[in-house]
Parts: structure tokens; sequence; C-alpha cells
């Protein structure tokens, strides 16, 4: 049997551009929240690694229409001191749906951080005010990259800020995306007058709060993704119109859903949890 095909980090950060993903994601997208069966993907398995403070979950995705079967294996660590060895590591599998013949094996953790932004980047073209002119982005590691880059790409906002946990991360980041950017000592001057928000950071408690966000403001909640983990305080969280992949996934995974306690009749299915 034919050996699969290897895609190297190189490689998918060469092919996998934004202008392309990001109409295919939306499609996607579309076609998972139809509830027509069109995309089968179950809640991924996550498995605790206690030991070592991490995660490994498990993410088979199968569409029929598209002939494609395929699983993302990816580990990710909470961890306190800098690491050369990036915090989130992903391989995506991909099968050859008639027999389950293993076709290639690529890396994911590419594909995760820009498949992570561009959802964001959708759901912020529907979500956001109609005059955007403040993005503000709160974390500083791979994500806040992805999410600054592609978030420049598709808008024109005015201004970019950013806040992170320590020096050394913001300057990396202001390093790598190597664009305009306001480097903020605290989340409320980061957030205060932000029109679209962010959260990227790895935070268990909460660290944006409900009385520094503008009226109407769009935030994406992407780092709160264990149930015991929050990055939006509960006064934000009741007080805002929540928009999900899935239900199933939000009440299992997105602490700031479980934790504060919101599951009612404004929970719709668009974007990511
Ligand atoms: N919803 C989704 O589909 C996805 C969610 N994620 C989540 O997004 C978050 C960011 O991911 P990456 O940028 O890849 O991670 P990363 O490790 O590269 O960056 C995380 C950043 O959060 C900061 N941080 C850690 N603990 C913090 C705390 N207590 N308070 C404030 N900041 C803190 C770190 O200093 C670092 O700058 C993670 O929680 C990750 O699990 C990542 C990929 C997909
Ligand atoms: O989808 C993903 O790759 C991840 N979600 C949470 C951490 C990594």
């Amino acid at each position: 049997m034919a050996m699969p095909v290897l895609i190297s980090a190189e490689t998918v950060e060469k092919l996998l551009r934004y202008g392309e993903l990001v109409p295919r994601l939306e499609v996607a997208l579309g076609k998972f929240s139809s509830g027509k069966g069109e995309i089968v993907q179950p809640v991924r398995s996550v498995l605790a690694i206690e030991k070592y403070n991490g995660y490994l979950g498990v993410m088979p995705a199968y569409s029929a229409h598209d002939d494609v079967l395929a699983t993302k294996i990816v580990a990710f660590y909470q961890r306190d001191q800098p690491s050369s060895i990036p915090a989130h590591q992903a391989s995506v599998l991909l099968f050859d749906p008639e027999h389950g013949t293993l076709k290639a094996v690529m890396d994911g953790t590419v594909i995760t951080e820009k498949r992570t932004a561009a959802v964001s980047a959708i759901a912020t073209k529907f979500l956001k005010p109609v005059q955007a002119d403040v993005l503000c982005i709160l974390g500083s590691g791979a994500q806040a990259v992805s999410h600054y880059k592609i978030f420049t790409e598709m808008f024109s906002f005015k201004e970019v800020r950013v806040w992170g946990r320590t020096k050394e991360n913001v300057d990396r980041f202001a390093r790598t995306v190597r664009g305009p950017v306001r480097v903020c000592s605290s989340v409320k001057e980061a957030v205060l007058g932000a029109d679209v928000i962010v959260t990227v950071t790895m935070a268990t408690e909460p660290v944006l709060f409900a009385e520094w966000v503008k009226p109407g403001a769009h935030i994406n909640a992407v780092g709160a993704c264990r149930p015991d983990w929050r990055e939006l305080d509960d006064t934000l969280m009741k007080s805002a119109v929540l928009y999900v992949d899935t239900r199933e996934g939000a009440m299992k995974e997105s602490g700031d859903v479980i934790l504060s306690g919101v599951f009612g009749p404004y929970f719709c299915s668009l974007s990511q949890s």
C-alpha cells in the first residue's frame, strides 16, 4: 500500500492562503450550521494529560458531499514558563472515505492558527458594528499573531491594540507582526472604546469585564476552551447576544458559557465557541 503523503508546516504555511481559506470556511460553516447533516463533526473527545498540565483532543469530521474524511489531533499545554515548543501542536490525518486508507498526514499547527483566526474574521464580518475603527487583541501568543494578520488583511481598522500578560510575549508579538500596533499596559486600556475585541489568552479567570466594553462591540471569545477556563466575566456573558458553532460543543467545552450559566433564548448557531 502506498505510504501517506507528508505535508510539512512550511508547505501548509505556503499553500494555505487566507484568500482561499475564508470563502471555503464560510461555506463549511454554513453547511455545518444548516442542521442537514452535510458535515458530520461530533464534539471532540479531550483527554487530560494531568502530569504535564496538558490535553489531547481528537476531532474527526466527515463530508459525504465533498467526499472528505479527516481528523485533527491536537495537544495543548498550560505553561507558566516560556518555551520554544509551541503550546499547541496539531496534526491532520486525511483518509480515503471509501476504505479508510490513510492518504495524508499534514501539519495541523499552522492550520489551527489560520483556521481559528479565519473563523473569527468570518464571524466579525457578519457581526461587527458598521463603523469599526478600533481592534483590540487580548493575548499575545500564536493566535494573537494569526488574528492580527487576517484582521488587518480583511478589515480597515484605524488602530490595533494588544495586551499581553508579559512584556516578553508582547514584544515578541510586536516583532512578529511587524505592522502598526499600540501595546497597552492593561486590559482596560486596550479595551476602552474598542469596536472589535479578540480574546486569545489561556486565562482560567475572567480578564475581560463588561464595564470596559463599548455597547455594540463585537467580541470573538476564543481562548476559554475548557469547561473550567474563563476569559469573560458573568455580567458580560449575561448582557451579550451569543453566537456559537454548536450548542453541544459550547455546553461541553466553553467555560464562559457553562460557568456564567447563560443558555437561553438568545442562543443561536453561527460562529465559534
Ligand atoms: N476556540 C478555538 O477553536 C481555539 C482556541 N484556542 C485557544 O486560544 C488560546 C490562545 O491560543 P494560542 O495563542 O495558540 O496559545 P499561546 O500559548 O501561543 O498564547 C497564549 C497566551 O495567553 C497568555 N496567558 C496564559 N495564561 C494567561 C492568563 N492567566 N491571563 C492572561 N494571559 C494568559 C500567554 O502568556 C500567551 O501570550 C488558548 O486558550 C487556546 O487553547 C486555540 C486554538 C483554537
Ligand atoms: O481547535 C483547536 O485546535 C483547539 N481548541 C482548543 C485548543 C486547541
